[in-house]
Order: structure tokens, then sequence, then C-alpha cells
């Protein structure tokens, strides 16, 4: 009886394991043709999508269907949920091997055995991705992406230049690269990881440039997710209010403007040409915190508008001139992402969203897939001339102490031009003061 039981829960993974191996994860093409129709990507005239290739990779089967004339790739982008969710219907996939079958002890209860084991596998809900080149292709993923991706120093050595790491993708480990798009906006709800994303990146520059880096971040939030970071010598202000993030924006326009008049004049197209290796970012940390629109008081709103006037600028303008915004919000709407600004921002990093609607706001019409992202912290859309979802690197504090403790120093900060400044207009008396160092 034992070894009847035994032997058929081998035979039954042996059969499994062949049989995904074989096929993917079972019969997912008429699946996936079905739920096509279902779903009305269907042309006018009736043709559906045909089959043309199916292919095994590492870790995924490839669909390639032909698309019928009339629709379009966007028509099934749209859907990608659709048949993420149709392809998961009514069972989801055991992750259970030989291995886990192994461990059954011939000489105990078998069936608590089993039924312990099936209890501790985690379901995993079939992943897939689109493309298209002339054919759509579907991958279907046989192991879901990592939901935790710790960061480690080797992902710095893989950068080059302006890069930092983001986290990896299904096949890639991916980077930014500033210079080659300089301005970035990043949403997500609460709790998603943004914050998370912007100490990897402040530390990542820190550690990768530190003698080229100017970083301003204006955390109207209360200042306290970077208060690690206000004594680093590469961080020109941490700006905790409208006032303080107006004085710390105008320094920049001015530096910025004495930077195009000597560009204008010596006939230098910008910063990588000029030579300079300096690359100033600006980080918002909540745009909403940052919005003129709905604000009742009369003297901030008009901080808030010269304050939005200048980000704008910077978006339009001071990439050529060296400069870098990182535009983060979790409301997304238009008032809290000025058109200018989503405009000349390339690159989006898109952590999941509530709706639909935000995730057309921040990612363009059509692109609904922020909204339908699992509930994985870290687990983000991103997307230049490409779109990859990514689960992003995870900088733990132990980490950023680590990266940014040679750079804590002792350094006046501009008191002196804020003793000048005195109480000008549109600026609080608040002076900088001295800056103590943590060691
Ligand atoms: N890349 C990641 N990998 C794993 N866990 C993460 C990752 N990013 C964030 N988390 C987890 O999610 C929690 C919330 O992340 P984070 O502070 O970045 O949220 P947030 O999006 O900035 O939220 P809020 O807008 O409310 O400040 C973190 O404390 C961490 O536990």
């Amino acid at each position: 009886m034992l070894f009847e039981i035994l032997s058929s829960l081998v035979a039954g993974g042996i059969a499994a394991t062949t049989y995904f191996k074989q096929h993917g994860t079972g019969d997912d093409k008429t699946k996936i043709e079905r739920i096509a129709a279902n779903a009305g990507l269907v042309s006018k005239d009736g043709k559906k999508i045909r089959i043309y290739r199916r292919t095994k990779g590492e870790g995924f089967t490839e669909y390639v269907f032909q698309i019928p004339l009339g629709l379009s790739f966007a028509d099934f982008e749209k859907k990608k949920h659709v048949f993420e969710d149709g392809l998961n219907i009514k069972r989801s996939t055991l992750d259970i091997s030989l291995a886990d079958l192994k461990t059954i002890h011939l000489r105990s209860n078998i069936l608590e055995q089993t039924k312990t084991i099936l209890m501790k596998k985690k379901k995993f809900r079939k992943e897939i991705e689109m493309s298209f080149d002339g054919m759509l292709k579907i991958r279907i993923y046989e192991r879901p992406m990592p939901e935790w991706l710790p960061f480690s120093d080797s992902m710095l050595s893989q950068c080059k230049g302006w890069e930092i790491p983001i986290g990896v993708s299904r096949c890639d480990f991916v980077t930014h690269d500033f210079d080659a798009i300089p301005h970035m906006v990043v949403a997500g709800a609460t709790r998603k990881g943004k914050s998370a994303f912007l100490k990897l990146l402040v530390s990542s520059l820190i550690a990768r440039r530190p003698d080229d880096v100017k970083i301003t971040i204006l955390d109207l939030k209360g200042g306290l997710s970077f208060a690690k970071f206000k004594d680093v010598r590469q961080v020109e202000a941490v700006a905790k209010s409208p006032a303080e993030a107006l004085e710390a924006l105008r320094t920049i326009r001015d530096e910025m403007n004495r930077r195009l008049e000597h560009f204008l004049g010596a006939g230098i197209e910008d910063v990588k040409s000029a030579g300079v290796k300096e690359r100033h970012f600006i980080i918002v940390d909540e745009a909403a915190q940052i919005a003129s629109a709905g604000e009742t008081d009369k003297e901030i709103k008009r901080l808030k508008v010269e304050c939005e006037h200048i980000l704008s600028e910077i978006a339009r303008v001071a990439g050529a001139l060296g400069y870098r915004l990182i535009f983060c919000t979790q409301y997304a709407t238009a008032d809290t992402l000025p058109r200018q600004i989503k405009q000349n921002a390339d690159a989006k990093l898109c952590f999941r969203l509530q709706t639909e609607v935000a995730s057309q706001v921040v990612l363009g019409e059509g692109e609904t897939d922020a909204a339908h992202l699992p509930l994985i912290p870290g687990r983000a859309v991103y997307v230049t001339d490409r779109k990859n979802i990514v689960q992003c690197a995870y900088v733990a504090d132990d980490d950023i102490n680590r990266l940014i403790e040679p750079h804590i120093n002792i350094r006046p900060r501009k008191e002196k031009k804020d003793i000048e400044k005195g109480n000008r207009e549109g600026a609080t008396s608040r002076s900088y003061s001295l800056v103590i160092s943590e060691t």
C-alpha cells in the first residue's frame, strides 16, 4: 500500500515535470486563442489570431501569433491582464519537484506528509510578457519573478558612466543611464517602493560618482525619509517646506542661467561637449506637496507656483546643462504631474497604481500596466523607448550607511549666502547651520 502511494506520487511527479518541460504549462495556445476571441480581439470580418510558432526557451514558452488585419498590438497589450487572468483561471500551478517527494518518510503517515507539502508549497500565477515585431509574441513564464532583490555592490560595478542600478527584469539586470535620458518620473501608490528606489538612486550616485554629483532633495513630507543624507557632502540641500524648496530651486535656476549664458556665448551645445563632469540631481519626493492646485494659503500658493515654474524650466531646458530631474508622486493626476515635466521626462518608473486612469496619466494613453502589477513592493513598470516589468533592488539601511559614510563630513553650508539674503522675498528666515560630522 505504502509503496503504491509513493510510487504513484513519484510517477505523477515525473509525468508532470516531463509534461511541463515539453509543453510549457498546459495547452496555453488554445487558451490564448479563446481568451482573445472572448475579449473581442477579432477583426470585423471575424478573423482571429493564428498561431505561427511555439518555442521553448529557458524558463518560458513563447507563442507567436499573426494578428488579424485591423487590430493593433496596443489592442492586445491593453488586455494583457485579461490574458494573464484567463491563463490562471480554475487552478494555480503548484511548484512541486521530485526533491519535495523525496522528503517523504516511508515510516510515517504519508498522506499527512503529502498534505503538508501541498500546503507549504506556494501557489504561483503564470506570468506573461507581450511584445510585437510584426508578429504578436506572448511569453508564458514557468517561474514568477523574484519578489525580493537585495542590493549588492556588484550591481554598482556593472554600471558605467551615469548609470544607476534599477533591478532585474525577466531576463536582464536593468540600469538607468541619466546621460542618455536625463529626467525621470517615478510614480506609485503608497508603500509600493518609491522612497526605497530614491534611496537606491541617491546611494548609488554618491557611491559611484562622489566627485561629480550634486543632489538637491525636496522632501516636503517632513524630511524624515532623507534625513540620513542631509550631512553628505554631495547633498546641497534637503528642503522640507515650500519656502526651503523655493530657496533651493532659485539657487539652481541662477546657476542654470549662468551656465546657459556661458554655453550660448561659447557656442557649446551641451554639458558633454563642454567637458563638464558635474551633474546636479533635483529630486522631488512627493509632487502633490509642491503642487499649487488646491493650496488655500495665498502666500504658500505663490511659493508653490514659482517652484512649479522652475521645475518645469529644469525639465524643459536643463538636461543639456547637466541638471537631472527625478519627479515622484503617489497621486497621478494632471495637477501633480505637470504636462511639461511629463513630456520631458523620457523615463518612467511606475510602481503599482490604484486605477487604470492613474496608470495612463503616468505612462500614456492605453498604458494600463501599472494598475495590474502584482501587490509586491518594488515591482514596477520601467518605460523608456522600451517597456520592462522590473523588480527593483532593495538597499537596506546598513548598506546605505556603508555607502555614504565616507562622504559625511563637517562643512559650512551656505550660511554666508543666507545672511546676505536675509529675509528675502519668498524665503523664510531659516539659515543653514554648520553640519557636524556623524562619525
Ligand atoms: N524594492 C523593494 N523590494 C522589497 N521590498 C520593498 C522594496 N521597496 C520597498 N519595499 C518595502 O515596502 C515598504 C514601503 O516602501 P517605500 O517606503 O519605498 O514606500 P513608498 O512607495 O515610498 O510609500 P509612501 O509614498 O507612502 O512614502 C518598505 O519599507 C519595504 O519594506
